[in-house]
């Protein structure tokens, strides 16, 4: 199992690290254009593999895509972060023509490879990548969903006073600061719905704290998150390389599910060796629904600034 990691940056060598930690890769590749920056990197994870016992051999590549030919799966880092003060959508304008060359370049080596795109504004780059680059759409996913729902849980852990890992909850939506949709009906604790502890007030804080989880970490960090984002992409790299078919919401194409048509945004999908293998259709309330079709056509919004 090849998986390329395009950026050597904050996110991309996080994710690397994980991927390599849970050693079920054979090659872990890593691109950036910095002149030696991605080898740098890939030198320094490489002597952590007798301390993490690992056997994933880790390659770093100053922009030869020669050395991610034949990957299974790609991740797309590369790209600016934002700063604090900024949206995530102000990105597009360096971030759009970065990842439509990079997604170009990945395919032609790698034509059977299953993208993740994590370049923000990441609804609309991975739409970018479906209408500019040859792969099927179940091919092409969205990094954010996983994510934002493991900011959610934290929240909600928080204000269960337990611990993360005896809460469930999903956060479908677009990956944006006003755009997530926290799925509070559907949270649970160990299968008892989190509405039984917390009343209306706390759940809309911890919504609202969900949403704005990038933002509240770009303004204590001076730029955007890196340890959470490496995981939750090597949670969805592992699901499709180990043909896990775990459920994760993910921005993916969509063509009527939902309700909604040709755009990118996150929804849950069940993902295994090819890929998005199921678009899993919630029945949402109405609240909900009119939330997601807001959040929609602010992924719109967003879309009408490409140029396809
Ligand atoms: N979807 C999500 O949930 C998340 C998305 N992000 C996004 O991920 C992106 C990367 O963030 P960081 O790693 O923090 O940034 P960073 O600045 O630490 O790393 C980005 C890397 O991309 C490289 N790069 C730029 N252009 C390139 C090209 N044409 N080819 C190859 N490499 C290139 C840079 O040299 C740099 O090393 C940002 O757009 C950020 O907004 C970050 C966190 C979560
Ligand atoms: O906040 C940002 O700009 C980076 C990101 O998408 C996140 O951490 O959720």
């Amino acid at each position: 199992m090849k998986v390329t990691v395009v950026g050597a940056g904050a996110v991309g060598a996080s994710c690397a690290e994980y991927i390599a930690i849970k050693n079920f890769a054979s090659e872990v590749v890593i691109l950036d254009i910095k002149e030696d920056y991605a080898e740098g990197k890939a030198m320094d994870l490489m002597q952590t593999a007798s301390l993490n016992k690992f056997d994933t051999k880790i390659v770093g590549s100053t922009n030869d895509y020669s050395k991610t030919a034949n990957s299974d799966i790609a991740v797309i880092t590369s790209g600016i972060p934002r700063k604090p003060g900024m949206s995530r959508e102000e990105l597009i304008g360096i971030n759009a023509g970065i990842v439509k060359e990079v997604a170009t370049k990945i395919v032609e080596q790698s034509p059977d490879v299953t993208l993740i795109v994590v370049s923000n504004p990441m609804d609309t780059l991975t739409y970018l990548a479906h209408k500019t680059i040859n792969l099927p759409k179940n091919r092409i996913i969205g990094m954010g969903g996983a994510l934002d729902s493991a900011r959610f849980q934290y929240r909600l852990a928080e204000a269960l006073d337990c611990p993360s890992s005896d809460v469930q909850g999903m956060v479908i939506g677009g990956h944006s600061d006003k755009g997530m949709v926290p799925l509070a009906s559907l949270a649970t604790r160990n299968s008892v719905r989190v509405t039984e502890y917390l009343d209306d007030a706390r759940l809309e804080k911890v919504s609202e704290d969900t949403k704005v989880g990038g933002a509240t970490l770009t303004k204590m960090l001076g730029t955007s998150a890196w340890y959470a984002p490496g995981a939750a992409v090597s949670a969805l790299v592992q699901s499709i390389a180990c043909d896990q078919k775990k459920m994760f919401p993910c921005s993916t194409y969509l063509e009527g599910e939902y309700g909604l048509n040709d755009l990118c945004i996150g929804v849950p999908v069940i993902l295994g060796k090819d890929g998005i293998e199921k678009i899993v259709e919630l029945d949402l309330n109405d609240a909900e629904k009119n939330k997601l079709k807001e959040s929609a056509e602010a992924v719109k919004k967003t879309n009408e600034l490409l140029e396809l």
